[in-house]
């Protein structure tokens, strides 16, 4: 039975920090902003102590002024925020590595997968021997690297830099799940972090998995005698589309331990530049997708020449495929002619932003955001324009991949700026 009302006001959502101030009837609850774990242990006394005790919580009307925005954060959220930032960076270094891996030819060289064995790298000069024989016996040896002069220690390199690759990996699932599991058990972690942290866990196994399925696809034979052995360029997409992903959620959830909720005017300008924020960050996500086509099927060897391709802009071959949809997946001239005005238009829709930000009421930070995303923005063209100019050299082509990931962080932490106190 309920015998008393205990009004809370809520002051502040983002993840880790809800701080609450009590109203009424609270006098037991000794601190009117205490963080979430104090909050919790001290409700959890007052609720022993009055059995049937109900709680209300009265959550601030959106765009009101609560001192959300000026409360501290707690030092465990900065250890938390520091630990996802930690995560994002590895997960940054994990694209490099693996965009210079595919650049150097070196993605096919472990020809199989084993989660712990695959740890020791062969180490006597038979043990290399054996590996290099096997290696051998695949389609890319067979029709690419047989015909050159490649010796064991050129072999060396390259599974040096896929091992390198997927020790990263599994060193980022170690970095990810062990403070997890210590945070987790102190209590750190409130719940919807907990579910974001389950996702983050579910997206990682995922991604391993993703990886090993696309150089599966490398290793089989190919349907034709002349078709060059190489990765699924849907695999490849899917297996950098989700590093991507996993890269953004701990990017975001670390920024939410660390920037409090603007507390922004609900007008119509800052609603269309919200949504024109959430727009540039999908098309820059798009167009780093689409890239991935380009990179797969080394659609960037053809046609090096911008704005026009060849001498047209639209190019004769580009609906030469059958069926119409292959050709945007499978035909290079279409998959670089969508890369090249999918990343135009990402251009051109941060451009806008950032002109019709020009005269709103942004805070200081937020600005910042808008002018590092414009100059990224035409930085990571002319990056791409420079990859395509110089037929795809491996420092551009990955200076050009990573710059794509600093892109999409920019939109992240754009969109991050406008987020709202939640309902
Ligand atoms: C918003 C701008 C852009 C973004 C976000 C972007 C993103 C990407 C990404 C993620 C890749 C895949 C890299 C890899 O997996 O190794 C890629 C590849 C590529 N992009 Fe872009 N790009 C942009 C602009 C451009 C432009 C304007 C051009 C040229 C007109 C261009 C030309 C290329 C080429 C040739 C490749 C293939 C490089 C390779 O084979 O490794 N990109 N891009």
């Amino acid at each position: 039975m309920m015998t008393s009302l205990i009004s809370v006001r809520k002051l502040c959502f983002s993840s880790n920090r809800n701080l609450l101030s009590c109203t009424k009837h609270l006098k037991n609850l000794t601190s009117p902003r205490c963080n979430f774990t104090t909050w919790n242990k001290q409700i959890s006394k007052v609720l022993k102590k009055n059995k049937g005790l109900s709680i209300k919580v009265i959550q601030p009307t959106r765009g009101t002024t609560t001192d959300a925005a000026t409360a501290p954060f707690s030092r465990q959220q900065k250890i938390i925020g520091a630990w996802l930032f930690g995560c994002a960076g590895m997960c940054f270094g994990a694209v490099i590595l693996g965009g210079v891996t595919r650049l150097t030819e070196s993605g096919l060289s472990m020809v199989d997968w084993q989660l712990l064995k695959d740890m020791k790298p062969p180490r006597s000069q038979q043990e290399w021997e054996e590996e290099f024989e096997r290696y051998k016996q695949y389609p890319e040896y067979q029709h690419i690297i047989k015909e050159r002069d490649f010796t064991l220690s050129d072999f060396k390199f390259i599974y040096y830099m896929e091992y390198g690759h997927r020790m990263w990996g599994r060193m980022i699932g170690v970095a990810f799940l062990v403070p997890a599991a210590f945070f987790l058990s102190k209590g750190w972690v409130n719940r919807s972090l907990k579910f974001r942290l389950a996702g983050n866990a579910a997206l990682l196994g995922f991604q391993g998995f993703l990886g090993w399925y696309m150089v599966k696809s490398g290793l089989q034979q190919q349907p034709l005698p002349t078709d060059v052995p190489r990765v699924s360029q849907y695999r490849l997409a899917a297996h950098l589309g989700s590093a991507f992903i996993l890269y953004s959620m701990f990017l975001w959830q670390g920024l939410t331990q660390f920037i409090p909720i603007n507390n922004l005017p609900n007008t119509s300008q800052m609603r269309r530049l919200r949504i024109m924020a959430h727009s540039i960050k999908g098309l820059t996500f798009v167009t780093a997708i689409s890239g991935a086509f380009v990179a797969g099927l080394d659609a960037g060897l053809t046609y090096n020449s911008w704005p026009k391709m060849a001498d047209r802009w639209i190019p004769s071959d580009l609906l030469a495929f059958s069926p119409t949809w292959k050709n945007f997946f499978e035909n290079p001239t279409t998959v670089q002619f969508d890369h090249r005005h999918l990343a135009e238009s990402t251009v051109l829709l941060i451009a806008a932003f950032w002109y019709m930000s020009r005269k709103a009421p942004l805070p200081p930070r937020m600005r910042m955001a808008v002018n590092a995303l414009l100059g990224m923005g035409l930085l990571q063209a002319s990056l791409g324009i420079s990859t395509l100019l110089m037929y795809v050299p491996t420092p551009l082509a990955a200076t050009h991949q990573s710059g794509s990931l600093v892109l999409l962080s920019f939109a992240v932490w754009l969109t991050h700026e406008f987020r709202r106190l939640p309902k």
